[in-house]
């Protein structure tokens, strides 16, 4: 079902009357969808700032890894606020197709109204759909190509969301998985560990945001590393799946071939 959304205000971050020092742990899907509501209104403005722009560098490094096609249909899964879907749309142009799958309606909406607030005629084959990336609902081999950009890691049945990626791809298309690195050097997870504790938490804790943040260090621990994401790829069925370092190291996109 396309969703139609009219313009939300944006005018400025939600703010919740007090900052919080608890952590409150983020365990199921439920808290994680509404985690993902609340910090909508300024997430765009924080991956700026917290990556100095390069995220928008390493989105155009998924989506080309993905292998799209001008005239594709292509899937993007937990696409929030819409990055990966414009640029796949780009790619596909004006004869192709994009679906934009997620399970925050905040995050959608804010996708909307991008799309709306632009004028190149390839954004307007974008369709976004609430969905849950672990019942995707379309039929087997629908894809030519999917990304799913910082997604995975915060999905709690990676193996299934893994699976209905798999069974939606058309047999020999990709998928193009960008998100934090777990890495096995040490050196990496500290930086990682440092940039998280001492940049990125203090500066959303000015948006009562910190727990919400927090949780970015948690979830990359208990996410897989390179090796791990290309043995899960291997077990669902892809045939081949390479894991690249990225951003010196303290990002990674696996690619998977069905
Ligand atoms: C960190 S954001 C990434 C958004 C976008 N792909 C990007 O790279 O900017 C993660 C997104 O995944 C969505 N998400 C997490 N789990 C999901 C699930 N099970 N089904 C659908 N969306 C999910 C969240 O709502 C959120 O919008």
């Amino acid at each position: 079902m396309a969703l139609q959304f009219a313009f939300p205000s944006t005018a400025g971050a939600r703010r919740r009357p007090e900052s919080r020092s608890i952590i409150r742990p983020v365990r199921c899907a439920d808290d994680r969808q509404a985690l993902f509501n609340r910090i909508a209104p300024v997430y765009d403005n924080l991956n700026d700032l917290f990556s100095l722009g390069m995220h928008r560098v390493w989105k155009r490094m998924a989506v080309s890894w993905s292998g799209v096609k001008e005239g594709d249909t292509v899937l993007d899964v937990c696409c929030g606020s819409g990055d990966l879907a414009f640029l796949l749309s780009e790619k596909v142009g004006i004869s192709g197709k994009v679906i934009a799958l997620d399970f925050s309606k905040e995050q959608l909406q804010i996708a909307a109204a991008r799309q709306s607030e632009q004028s190149k005629a390839c954004y307007k084959n974008i369709e976004w759909i609430e969905g849950d990336a672990v019942n995707l609902p379309f039929s087997r081999s629908s894809f030519d190509a999917a990304t799913i950009g910082y997604g995975l890691r915060n999905i709690v049945d990676r193996r299934k969301a893994m699976e209905e990626m798999y069974k939606v791809l058309k047999p020999g298309s990709k998928v193009s998985i960008l998100d934090f690195n777990k890495s096995t050097s040490s050196l990496n997870s500290s930086v990682q560990d440092w940039m998280i504790d001492y940049i990125v938490v203090p500066i959303a804790s000015g948006y009562t945001l910190a727990d919400e943040y927090q949780y970015l260090k948690s979830s990359i621990k208990e996410y897989l590393t390179g090796k791990e994401l290309e043995q899960l790829a291997g077990e669902v069925g892809f045939y081949v799946a390479k894991f690249y370092e990225i951003g010196a190291g303290l990002m990674g996109n696996l690619v998977a071939t069905r």
